[in-house]
């Protein structure tokens, strides 16, 4: 399938659907893509490979079966497997505890994370549930799209806590209206397709899930056609600039095409346009 990414993962289906796109599926359809410990792990090494996989320009990420996510597991818990578990020495006080659960989310963290960071533009395509983790997953991807019956809910005070791997940090940047996404994050109530649309969650809307994925596809091809210097750069640079000052932002792209003004892609892509052909770029 690809060079980097040769593994095959518990919890995700990896399929490739045209140069250079990656199609990753949540793969519990039986559960409702629910993210398990196993998922937790999946995510991370996926998303990992996938940001040194030069076979990989654009990635579409979806849900197996009739769901986007369900949220966490609330059968299998949290990731206690793998590394993760604390020391089982008695008696444990609470710092101790405290440690190693902060270290747990911590690495939570980094499983959503690692799509946001895998700078390849990830584009989520969303059908029916997106719950807790599924909006945490969501929320760290560049592009949304759903289908008409999706439904968003940020579900986390509903078991009783804040949310922690990503969503209270990234939805009021997604969708710029800080008392919408905190209306979400207090009452856990489901926002449907046409107020995630209105609110800027998602960009369109499909009537069903082929339409969906199929425009989602197109749109990765799309993108997987371009420079991938380019492309990646423009990921880099947006991410950068969303947490940082205008003035901050400006400088950090003039250093980084310091560099990347260097790439063949450029008059490879002059040249074309004036011989009126498409360019051909080279991998990553
Ligand atoms: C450090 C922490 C890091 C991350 C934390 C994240 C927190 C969260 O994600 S909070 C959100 C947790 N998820 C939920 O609260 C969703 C619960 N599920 C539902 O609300 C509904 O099941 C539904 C997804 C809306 C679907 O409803 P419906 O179509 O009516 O099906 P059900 O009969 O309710 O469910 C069928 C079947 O699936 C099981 N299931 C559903 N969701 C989960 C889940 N999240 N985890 C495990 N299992 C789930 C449900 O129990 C049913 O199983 P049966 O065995 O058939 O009873």
């Amino acid at each position: 399938m690809s060079r980097v990414i040769s593994k095959a993962f518990k919890t995700l289906k990896l399929e490739a659907p045209a140069s250079g796109v990656l199609h990753v599926s949540l793969n519990r359809p039986e559960n409702f893509n629910a993210v398990n410990p196993q998922m937790w792990l999946d995510l991370k090494a996926c998303f990992e490979q996938i940001k040194m996989d030069n076979d990989v320009n654009a990635v579409v990420l979806s849900g197996s079966g009739k769901n986007f996510c369900a949220g966490l597991d609330l059968k299998e818990g949290l990731p206690l497997t793998s590394g993760l578990e604390q020391p089982t020495e008695t008696p444990r006080d609470i710092a101790r505890k405290g440690y190693y659960n902060h270290m747990m989310v911590l690495e939570l963290q980094k499983s959503i994370s690692a799509i946001e960071e895998c700078s390849k533009p990830v584009l989520c395509a969303i059908d029916n549930a997106c719950i807790g983790a599924g909006v945490d997953i969501a929320t760290s991807c560049d592009i949304r799209y759903c289908t008409k019956d999706a439904f968003f809910s940020i579900k986390e005070v509903d078991i009783g806590m804040a949310a922690d791997v990503g969503t209270l940090q990234r939805l009021p940047k997604v969708v710029g209206n800080i008392s919408w996404a905190r209306e979400l994050a207090f009452t856990a109530r489901k926002a449907l397709a046409d107020e995630a649309l209105q609110f800027g969650l998602v960009s369109r809307i499909f009537n069903d899930k082929k339409e969906l994925l199929d425009f989602t596809l197109k749109m990765a091809a799309d993108i997987a056609n371009k420079s991938p210097v380019a492309v990646t750069s423009t990921k880099t640079v947006l991410n950068y600039s969303r947490d940082h000052s205008v003035q901050d932002g400006l400088n950090h792209v003039a250093l980084w095409n310091t560099l990347m003004h260097n790439t063949d892609d450029v008059n490879n892509a002059i040249t074309s346009f004036l011989k009126k052909k498409s360019p051909k770029f080279s991998k990553l």
